[in-house]
């Protein structure tokens, strides 16, 4: 009996031993994965009650692309006069006539590069003319691509956490000073990603950058909430855009692979973080403050926990491998 159970072992752990090499070469086949994203259909409507930023302002970082793009869509929707802000303002003029035109609601442009602070601060200045300061602050724009970092010049370095952590910076502290002179108060909202907490290889400048956002909204939510003050974070996992697949996925080999371990077995969509990020900006949040919103489908987790890969294993191997463990005794 143990012979039989230990020659079925045997083949058994080159099965396993094989699955997980196809799983590694090319992600799970089929059933397994990828499949469960039925259960888990993303909705694109506006999820809060129409009219919920009637008489908002809100100011969208890196507004006319991807993420900013679809964040600003649905705050305009729902009722927000919306300002975009970004280097290019073809682009960022484009997107703000679009959805106007769509919405009934004003989107204004504005060009500014957040590394530098002087232009942070005309931008504020061109932002108080157009609408007054704003109610809802979000911090989007990002720069980031893969690297080897024994690759990285020092100025690749500078570039990405100049843009990151400190464009970040320089927005909110420049807004912060003016609404607590104003006594106003206003939510603030940053958008990191999940390895701002593991850290992760090839985008190094990027997770630090973000680390440090994630630490700054952290103590602000300490510091300024006796101004009215709200800092909140969201950690997006992987969400198909121009920007970020085209410098992190150049070959689309990472997303196959992405899906393969997202338990909800799908990226997610710009209007699905729209919304998160609308409710966290909303009144409906108002109690929100300091917390960091993971919002990856499960991947996250499925990457962190070591015996997640058991997931290829099939219903007939691990009737052996119950047998094996139970057949164990004493340690
Ligand atoms: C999937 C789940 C997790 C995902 C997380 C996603 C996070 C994100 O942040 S995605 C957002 C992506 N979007 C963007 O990056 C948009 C904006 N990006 C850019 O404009 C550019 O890519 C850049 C960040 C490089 C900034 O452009 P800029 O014109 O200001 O800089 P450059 O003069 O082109 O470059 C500055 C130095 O960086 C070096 N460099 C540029 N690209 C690379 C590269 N691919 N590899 C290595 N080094 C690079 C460049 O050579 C310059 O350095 P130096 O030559 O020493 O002067
Ligand atoms: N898509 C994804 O899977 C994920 C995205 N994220 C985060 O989501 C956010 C949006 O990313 P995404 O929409 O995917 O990518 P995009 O490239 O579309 O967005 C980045 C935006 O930042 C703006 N930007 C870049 N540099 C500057 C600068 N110096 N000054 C002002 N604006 C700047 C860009 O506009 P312009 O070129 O006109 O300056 C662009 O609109 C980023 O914070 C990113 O880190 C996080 C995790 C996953």
């Amino acid at each position: 009996m143990a012979a039989r159970v230990l020659g079925r072992a045997g083949r058994l752990a080159a099965v396993v031993r094989s699955s997980a090499l196809q799983l590694r070469l090319h992600g799970s086949a089929g059933l397994r994965f990828g499949s469960q994203a039925s259960f888990f259909p993303p909705l694109g409507d506006a999820m809060l009650p129409s009219g919920s930023f009637n008489n908002h302002v809100a100011l969208i970082t890196g507004g006319g692309t991807g993420l900013g793009r679809a964040m600003t869509a649905t705050l305009s929707q729902l009722g927000a006069q919306c300002i975009i802000a970004s280097r290019k303002l073809d682009i960022l003029q484009r997107t703000a006539e679009e959805i106007s035109s769509q919405t009934g609601n004003k989107v204004h442009a504005v060009q500014c590069d957040v590394r530098d602070p002087q232009a942070v601060s005309q931008c504020v200045d061109q932002m108080e003319a157009l609408t007054g300061l704003p109610d809802v602050i979000i911090n989007n724009a990002a720069g980031n691509f893969v690297c080897p970092s024994e690759r990285l010049s020092p100025n690749a370095w500078k570039t990405i956490t100049d843009i990151v952590l400190n464009g970040t910076a320089f927005v909110t502290l420049e807004l912060g000073k003016r609404l607590i002179q104003n006594q106003k108060g206003a939510s603030f909202l940053a958008i990191t990603t999940i390895y701002a907490e593991s850290g992760s290889g090839f985008v190094v400048p990027s997770a630090s950058a973000k680390a440090g956002v994630e630490a700054l909204y952290k103590s602000l939510a300490a510091e300024w909430g006796r101004y009215g003050h709200r800092f909140n974070i969201i950690q997006p996992g992987p969400i198909r855009t121009k920007g970020a697949f085209s410098r992190l996925d150049p070959t689309g080999a990472f997303e196959k692979a992405t899906i393969d371990r997202i338990p909800t077995g799908r990226l997610g969509t710009p209007a699905e973080i729209a919304n998160l990020a609308a409710y966290v900006s909303s009144n409906y949040a108002s109690w929100m403050s300091g917390a960091v919103i993971r919002f990856d489908g499960g991947e996250y987790v499925s990457l962190a926990g070591e015996f997640n890969e058991l997931r290829s294993v099939t219903p007939d191997q691990w009737k052996i491998l119950e047998v094996m463990i139970r057949n164990t005794k004493g340690s």
